[in-house]
């Protein structure tokens, strides 16, 4: 696991990423807000550097023209989910999708089909709840959770027969967009009423205020801490219902009630990095993804590490080194597809 330090390049490095990469064309589908917070433009610059074109596409055109591209990133979220109801998302989904489908030879990243997964809270929280089997010798878990469809009648039942304690956190199923980070903690079964199905309800897990981001770029991972929700007392109790938005919470600036710890308490050790990154490598393999970030807290009382939440090309916020790691990624996810291309050209009849 890599801490954030100031990135290091020898000339030669400089040098031969140059000739490899010279007169590749990298294409980013961001929206305008997603393009500031990468600072697409100083990737642009960086990516020139070592003779790389970066090309922001305007997905509102025909695709064919503005490329070629060896290599498309996107953050196509937004698209993603407006397209479940709007007709004009829907088409610009089909004009990239037409054009990723006559272009087989693109790369993206990453693909659909692995984006659209992390769009429901359902499906990552299924992906999250198995990691404690196959993590079981690093002892990662993530905090019982109950999938609310429609139904609200028996929520309380299922609280207690699915293991679930109070305080619980309540999330909404769509895990993306300004709507995503709307959430709230319900301190006991009287305050289920507050809750609006679809959701996802999980046990809030107490973690001392502090969040460990763990941003992933291929084969690399940065660790980032984060101010976090305070301990809160275990168990039902008659609170309201608080109401919050994740970003609020979260980011370096956070600081509020809700992240200032009531009790003073002993600092916790930061997570194994053996164990995040054995996590790291067991989810590029579940999700099939690249650029991704989980969010980590420790459990004060066991000191379990505690994945909570899986979020899609995220901000990496703290990670001075999110240029060359994606530009070494693009370079690798390129010599891989060279090597394919060579090894089956040299073994004729494949
Ligand atoms: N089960 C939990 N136990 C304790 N705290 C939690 C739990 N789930 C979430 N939190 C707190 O709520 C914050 C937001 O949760 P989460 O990351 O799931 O929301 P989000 O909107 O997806 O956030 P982002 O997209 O910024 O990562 C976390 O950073 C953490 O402080
Ligand atoms: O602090 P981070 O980098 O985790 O903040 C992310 C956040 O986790 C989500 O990934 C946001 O994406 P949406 O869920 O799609 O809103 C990111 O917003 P974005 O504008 O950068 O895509 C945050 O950066
Ligand atoms: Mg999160």
């Amino acid at each position: 696991m890599e801490r954030s330090e100031a990135p290091t390049h020898t000339p030669l490095s400089v040098a031969l990423t140059r000739s490899l990469m010279s007169g590749r064309r990298v294409g980013f589908c961001l929206s305008a807000k997603k393009r500031r917070r990468v600072n697409l433009d100083a990737f642009a610059d960086f990516c020139a550097g070592h003779g790389v074109e970066v090309v922001e596409i305007d997905l509102a055109q025909p695709l064919a023209p503005q490329g070629p591209f060896d290599v498309i990133v996107h953050k196509l979220s937004d698209v993603i989910v407006e397209a479940e109801h709007d007709s004009q998302s829907q088409q610009l989904l089909a004009n990239f999708q037409s054009f990723m489908s006559a272009h087989p030879s693109t790369v993206l990243l990453d693909p659909l089909p692995a984006m659209t997964q992390l769009l429901d809270r359902f499906a990552s929280y299924r992906i999250m709840s198995k990691l404690h089997k196959s993590l079981r010798d690093w002892r990662v878990c993530s905090p019982p959770y109950l999938e609310i469809h429609s139904d609200l009648s028996s929520v309380q039942h299922a609280v207690t027969t699915r293991g679930l304690s109070f305080p619980l956190i309540c999330k909404t199923r769509v895990a993306h967009g300004s709507l995503s980070h709307e959430m709230s903690l319900i301190f006991s079964a009287g305050s289920l009423a507050d809750v609006h199905a679809p959701c996802v309800l999980q046990s809030f897990v107490n973690h001392g205020a502090v969040l460990h981001k763990v941003f992933v770029v291929g084969d690399r991972h940065f660790c980032v801490e984060r101010p976090s929700l305070k301990n809160f007392p275990s168990g039902p109790c008659d609170r309201k219902t608080i109401f919050f938005n994740s970003h609020q919470v979260s980011k370096p600036e956070s600081s509020s009630d809700l992240t200032a710890l009531d009790e003073q308490m002993p600092g916790l050790p930061p997570p194994s990095s053996e164990a995040v990154a054995a996590l790291v490598r067991e989810l590029r393999v579940q999700l099939g993804m690249a650029l991704f970030g989980v969010d980590i807290i420790i459990n004060i009382h066991t000191h379990t590490l505690t994945v909570i939440d899986i979020n899609i090309f995220p901000g990496y916020e703290g990670v001075p080194q999110f240029f060359p790691a994606l530009l070494s990624h693009i370079e690798s996810v390129l010599d891989e597809q060279a090597t394919q291309t060579t090894g089956a050209a040299a073994t004729p009849g494949l």
